[in-house]
């Protein structure tokens, strides 16, 4: 995708350059995070991603026309008077007949299918809209800072579900978030962009598997990072 520039106008300070020359590919398969400073443009990206946001200049190329892409916000963005299992099938084309039993499973969401949202801590409401989106099967998942605050142990579970997802389904995650400790530990290439327009100021392959990141090894590339790129990383 491309965004050669993007701007909002606004009543009190008219128009404002928000994005500049911002281009990038995901390889297939790939987990890129999306880092940058609060404010920089990253879900103003996202939303033009996914077709949200059509006032730009530029191109955003999905990987195929028929494309499936799924995306999970910050809120989980859940429909109140509709269980679980409904909102997750709510997102469900025509005819599907996916495995819901092993993705329910998979969340640890089994016993929940007949809960409703208002029952559910914003940890497993998360869950089911993770759930929501794996359930389409994505080609392409694009997530908005889907952990921020939740409790760490919890944060942490949750972000071994998606690498398990990721892994056994081979879909290309591009995931926001300004948690660099995050994305040091999900991602296999990080974007960090920042300025004002904001552009691309790095582009980082971290190519060690996940599992193989010991906490010396990400004290280590979060240092480097850390002295490589201090202005995007500092906020
Ligand atoms: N609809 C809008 N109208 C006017 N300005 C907007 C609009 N949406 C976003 N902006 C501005 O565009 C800039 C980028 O916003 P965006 O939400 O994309 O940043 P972000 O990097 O995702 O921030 P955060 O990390 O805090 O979520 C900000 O200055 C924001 O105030």
């Amino acid at each position: 995708m491309r965004i050669d520039a993007k701007d909002f106008d606004r009543v009190e300070s008219g128009r404002i350059a928000v994005l500049r020359d911002l281009a990038f590919s995901l390889e297939p398969g790939s987990f890129t995070c999306l880092i940058g400073p609060s404010g920089c443009g990253k879900t103003t990206t996202l939303r033009i991603m996914l077709g949200l946001d059509r006032d730009f200049r530029g191109e955003v190329r999905p990987p195929s026309h028929d494309a499936r892409i799924a995306a999970v916000f910050q809120e989980p963005r859940l429909l109140p008077w509709r269980t679980v299992e409904q909102n997750v099938r709510l997102a469900l084309p025509k005819n599907a007949t996916p495995d819901l039993d092993t993705l329910f499973e998979t969340l640890g969401l089994s016993s929940m299918r007949s809960s409703y949202p208002e029952e559910l801590s914003l940890g497993l409401a998360r869950r089911v809209a993770l759930a929501r989106a794996f359930a389409i099967d994505p080609d392409v998942l694009l997530l908005d800072e889907p952990f921020v605050s939740l409790d760490e142990a919890t944060a942490k579970r949750m972000r071994a579900l998606l690498l398990r997802l990721w892994r056994g389904r081979g879909v290309t995650v591009l995931m926001v978030t300004h948690n660099v400790r995050e994305a040091v530990a999900l991602a296999d290439r990080l974007l960090l962009i920042d300025g004002r327009p904001a552009h691309l100021t790095g582009d980082v392959p971290l190519p060690l598997p996940q599992e193989m990141r010991t906490p010396e090894h990400m004290a280590t590339l979060l240092d480097d990072l850390g002295k490589t790129y201090p202005d995007t990383l500092q906020s």
